[in-house]
Formats: C-alpha cells, structure tokens, sequence
C-alpha cells in the first residue's frame, strides 16, 4: 500500500480524521484527506480507503466498492481529550447536540450518556430537525458551522475519533501491527486513565454536594429516604437507618423494590402505612419534578409518636383498607332495561354531591348501589363509612355517628373517640336502615346534615365535616311518616335524590344472568351456568318464584345447589330448595297475583286463618311482617274485596270475613 485514504462526506472531519491518523501512521505511510466534494482520483489498486461511516457507501463511492475499493469502516468516538468543557456544565443543563446528520447526532448522544455524562440534558439538533428548544448552550462534534445562530455558547468537543479498534485493524491491513500495537495500547491506556480522572473530578465535587446533603439529612428527626425515578436509593438519613437496622451501605445505589417492597406509593402527597421490622409507618411521598436529572421522590416516614397524631388520617385509611375495593357499577349483573335505566340515574347522582335516598326490598342491592356511587364518585378515594341502624343499640346510635369526649360517659375511652361521621371526612356515609334510626338520633342526623358539623358527645366544640350522604331503607318512608315514627323534616332532607332497587320480582329477565354467576362463583367455576345442571322443568320454578328474599336468597338457593349437585345428572324442581318448590306451585300464584296484585291476597290469606279481623289488628299484622301497609290503606283494601264479593265487613268486635268466594280465591294459592 501506498496512501492511505480517509474519505468523509465533509472538508472538515476529513481533515480532522487524518490529522489523528497522521499521528499514529505518518512515519509509514502517506495520508490524504478526501470528501464528497472532490473528484476521487486515487490509485484504487494501492490505496487502503478509511470511511468515515457505513452511510458514504453510495453514488460514486459505491461504484469505486464495486470496483474492489479496499476500505475499512471507521468506528467512531467522542474525543476523550476535549470534554473538560463539557464536564464543567453544571448537573442537569440543558444543551443542543449539534452534529451533522440525526443518526450520527443521536449515536454522539449515546456515546456521552455511556461516558458518564449523563448528567447533562442532551436536544438533538442536526440540519433539517422540525424543532428543537431554543437554548444557550451548544454542544457539538467538530460541526460549529452547522451550531443554530441564536445560541450563545458553543462547546466543541472536536470530531468524534477514530476508535482503537479501527485504528488496530488499519496497522493490520497496513502490515504494520507488531510495530504498532504497544503505542496504540499505550494510547488507547492513556486516554482512559486520562478520561476517569477529568470524570474524578467531577464525582468528587458530587461527594461534596452529596455529603452535605446527607448531613442535612441526618439532622432531621423524620426518617428519610429520596429515590431517582428508576428506584434507585440516592440519600437515606440516620433515622432511617436506626428503623431498617440498616447502615447507608447497604442501601444506597440500591432499588427500593428490593429493600422496602411494602413502599408502593408514587404519588405526589398520597400516603400509605408500611410496618418495617413491627413498626408501623405512616409513609408520604413528595415527588420532586422538573430538576431533570433530579426527578425522584423523597418519602419521609412519621414514626409511632407521630401516629398518635395522625390517628385520624390512619384509621380513615384502615377503613378504606380494610374494604379494599368497592363495589363499582361494572359489578352489577343485569341484562334487563329496567336496571339499565337505574344504573344510568345512579351514575347521575354519582357526578352529584347531594344526599341519595335508596328505597328498596330487602336483597336488592342497596348497599351495591350505594357503594357503586361512592367509586364513581368525586370522592371514590375517601373512605366509604357503612353504618347499620338495625344493628347499633339505640344508646349507642349517637356516640358511635357523633364520637364522644374523654369520660363524658361510664365506659368512655381515655382520650374520647371519634365518631363514624368524622370517620367519613372526605368521603361518604351509608346510613343504612335509616327508617329504624330513634326520633332522638333522627333529630340529631337533621342537625349534622343542615350543619356539615358534627359535635362529639360531652362536647361543646363543633367540628365541620365534608362527607356525602346516602342513605338506604327497605321501609316505605312515607308510610312511617304517616305513622308518626319518621320526622318529615327529616324526609324531605334526605330525598333529594330518591332511587328504588328493583325486585327480582320487577325484573325477572335478570334472574339467570344472576343464578349463572353465583353458581359459578360457589362451584369454583365448574359450573358454567344452570343448564347444565338443572331440568327445564326446575329452571322455569326458579323463573316463577317470586324471590321475596331477592338476590340475596337467590344467591343462597345457588349456593345449596353447588353443594348438592353431583356430576352426571341433572337436578329436578323437587331437589331446589322447600321454599322453591312450595312458592313456585302454580302459575295460578303469578297470574292471581297479576290481577289481584300482592295486597289482596295477602289480606285475603291473613283472614283465612282467622275469625275476622279488624282493621288495627291488621295494621299491625302488617307492621310486624313489614308489609308497608297503613291503616288507611287497608280500610280502601278491605272495601275493594268486599266489592269483589271476597270479604264481608261487620262494624264491631267482628271486623272482616272471608266469604266462601274469598276463601275459594286464597285457596287457589299457597302464600
Ligand atoms: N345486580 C347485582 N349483581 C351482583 N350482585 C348483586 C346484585 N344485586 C345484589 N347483589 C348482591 O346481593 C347481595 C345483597 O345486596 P345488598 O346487600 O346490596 O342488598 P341490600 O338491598 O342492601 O340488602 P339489605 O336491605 O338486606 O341490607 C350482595 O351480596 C350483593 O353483592
């Protein structure tokens, strides 16, 4: 070989290549530099052509390959000699990249970020970019022709050079490698060492920063720990470590998902509670954004005295622990128009903040829906707060919704306790079986709900709270109104927003999707729906009972049925549960109950038990089985049967009888 070529688009990186290749081969052989522009007149038989990249192979060049060009790719790489500048940049400067083409713009990217300096913003900006953010700083590759005019300063780091390898592979076309190899070595051995120093430097300036940050850090008395966005665990203080039982060492530079896995909140401001080695920790996390390189999250931990104080704000998130997950509106199973129609009106009060009134049937679904709006709601990540009427004793009713003061009562806990309204701060409270709430604790309920503010019991101090009220009764409000055991201010308070669940009974097209699913869920998936383990004859009795106990009972007859179905044969109506069989007799039941409607007849079978009955008796059979019937409304029932020629009204102590035609008509029936 005579000349060794180094060939590259542009004037410039040509001549600034074969300057670096002149170092190294100069005494051997003859360098000239070539570029795109020049007429290619070498000696293609003695020449060994360098490229300055793979992308050159084409138009001329391509035709002088064709012909046998003898040449080699040069790998090429940052300049480790001029990067000092580069290094002074202070931590998360942003910059323009300027090179000359996008690829070789985003390789020299590459190649700083896996340098070390990645610490440094790096923009792209190349001829013909469709944007770029206007910023001061340039930093480029040999090309401050080609810099935007607008910058202010401009780094030139000098030509990416030609790599070790490359240079390597050129002795060895050359014949030159055993003359050669120790001063590339060397070179090569050199320029590294020479490059972890400038990066050295640099790091101990960091440990500077850092140490000072890590004495800030251990004077605080809250445990500490600050994360990059990755994970990695960049500071923790000495609090931290006295709780982990860990010293820095063995954390830092580590991922948190491998040291503190309980740790899973990521948002800004959102808190958890983690118990490390027996301690629980109320977590918070604050996240650090637009420092670029400094993004992360600091988590600052409150230790066991701290929890006292933040009691409150835990026990509200043990709650909403607790019931991890509430019912939404896609867990509702239906297939009828009319719970189409209910959900959508459910989903409009949900966008609301007013107080929901859910009338229904025992089973229907209250608490669903309840619960349902709670999550598609404003206040889905507040806690959702369920309180039974039916089930606090009466004296207790006020203590448990409104708290009381340290020894207002015998019993009363050291330090008072709050109560469920306060509980709900923020998110929202069920008041089920609201119609059995006392007159006393309905006028107490009045207050909060015209003041917001709740007063503990023994207290004089009002606190104001921010929840949402819905309330759930399977009484007809009204009716109790009437009777005087409901406070109609009350009422009109809380029936805002009025929704009624439907009966099984109202919508009978849901039956199977319902039966389907639970007997799914109760046979561990064994069962794919009734079919295959019922006879026609013991679907169509599930279809005609009347399902008084609603989804509930239907849930339950689904459950005994996965119990006693064995595989291979299909049950018959006789193995459904007694309720079924008896209920479902005759479709006489459904078409009686269509024409006479459900009041009749259980007027009708009330007297057929007995030697007449007068109207408060019945009044109060009513009560007593729930049946939402006032007196008045059984007086205008007893006057329809009779014009029916069912029933015979005496005045006196005989009340009503059934006639023979009546007993003929209940007797159709079984009830
Ligand atoms: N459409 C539905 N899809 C799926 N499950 C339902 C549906 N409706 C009700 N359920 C289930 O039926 C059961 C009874 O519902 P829920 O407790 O909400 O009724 P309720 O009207 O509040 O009853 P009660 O008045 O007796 O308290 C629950 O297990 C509930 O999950």
């Amino acid at each position: 070989m005579e000349k060794l070529i180094m060939l590259s688009p542009g004037r410039t990186t040509s001549i600034n290549l074969s300057v670096q290749l002149e170092e190294v081969f100069g005494k051997y052989i003859k360098i000239e530099p070539y570029c795109l522009e020049d007429d290619l007149d070498f000696n293609i038989t003695n020449s060994l052509v360098v490229l300055s990249s793979p992308r050159i192979i084409k138009g001329k060049i391509k035709s002088l390959v064709d012909r046998g060009l003898n040449y080699i790719i040069a790998q090429r790489v940052i300049n480790h000699r001029y990067i000092s500048e580069l290094l002074d940049l202070p931590k998360a400067t942003e910059v323009l990249l300027v090179n000359d083409r996008a690829e070789t713009t985003y390789q020299t990217i590459e190649q700083l970020e896996a340098l070390g300096i990645n610490y440094i913003k790096y923009h792209p900006y190349y001829p013909g970019i469709d944007s770029y953010p206007r910023l001061n700083i340039a930093v480029t590759v040999g090309e401050p022709n080609l810099v935007p005019y607008a910058v202010k300063k401009v780094i030139n780091i000098g030509t990416r050079q030609i790599d070790i390898i490359t240079l390597a592979d050129i002795a060895r076309r050359l014949g030159l490698i055993d003359k050669l190899a120790d001063k590339l070595s060397s070179q090569y051995v050199n320029e590294i060492i020479e490059l972890l120093n400038q990066i050295n430097d640099y790091a101990k300036g960091l440990k500077i920063v850092s140490s000072r940050l890590n004495t800030i850090a251990n004077c605080l008395s809250k445990a500490i720990l600050y994360i990059k966005n990755d994970g990695t665990i960049l500071v923790s203080n000495q609090e931290l470590h006295n709780i982990l039982g860990y010293s820095s060492e063995n954390i830092i530079g580590k991922n948190i998902n491998d040291i503190l896995p309980q740790i899973t909140v990521r948002n800004h401001n959102k808190s958890e509670i983690v118990t490390i080695h027996n301690n629980t920790l109320f977590v918070t996390a604050k996240v650090i954004e637009g420092q670029n390189s400094e993004d992360g999250i600091i988590y600052i931990f409150e230790k066991s005295e701290e929890i006292e104080k933040n009691e409150h704000k835990i026990r509200r998130m043990t709650t909403r622990k607790a019931v991890k997950s509430y019912y939404t509106f896609d867990d509702i199973i239906y297939e009828s128009k009319e719970m189409e129609k209910l959900i959508e009106k459910a989903r409009t009060f949900a966008a609301t903040d007013s107080t929901i009134l859910i009338e229904g049937e025992s089973g229907t679904g209250k608490e669903l829906f309840a619960q349902a709006i709670h999550s598609d709601s404003r206040r889905a990540n507040g806690p959702f707060v369920p309180v039974n009427f039916s089930s606090i004793p009466i004296n207790l009713i006020e203590s448990e919704l409104f708290g009381y003061e340290e020894g207002s009562f015998t019993g009363a806990i050291r330090g008072g306790k709050r109560g469920l309204f306060e509980e709900a701060h923020g998110g929202t409270i069920f008041l089920d079986e609201i119609g059995d709430a006392s007159l006393e604790s309905q006028c107490t309920l009045l207050r909060v709900i015209q003041e917001r503010q709740v007063r503990r019991v023994g207290s004089i101090k009002e606190i104001p709270v921010d929840v949402r009220i819905i309330v759930a009764t399977n009484k007809n409000l009204v009716e109790e109104v009437n009777k005087g055991n409901f406070r109609s201010d009350l009422y009109y308070r809380l029936n805002i927003l009025p929704l009624r669940t439907l009966s099984l009974r109202e919508r009978k097209s849901d039956i199977f999707v319902l039966a389907n699913h639970f007997i799914k869920n109760y046979s561990n998936g064994q069962i794919i729906n009734i079919e295959q383990i019922l006879d026609n004859e013991a679907i169509k009795a599930l279809y005609e009972y009347d399902w008084p106990g609603n989804i509930r009972q239907l849930e339950n007859a689904m459950e005994y049925l996965a119990v006693i179905w064995q595989n291979g044969k299909k049950l018959s109506k006789n193995d459904l549960p007694e309720y079924i069989i008896s209920g479902s007799n005759v479709s006489k039941n459904t078409l009686l109950l269509d024409i006479l409607g459900k009041d009749m007849l259980w007027l009708l079978s009330k007297l057929k038990n007995s030697d007449g009955l007068g109207r408060r008796y019945l009044a109060e059979f009513a009560k007593n089985e729930n049946i939402p019937l006032t007196e008045g409304q059984i007086r205008n029932l007893i006057n329809k049967a009779e014009s029916l020629g069912f029933v015979k009204s005496y005045t006196g102590r005989q009340g009503t009888i059934l006639t023979e035609k009546g007993y003929a008509v209940i007797s159709l029936i079984k009830i």
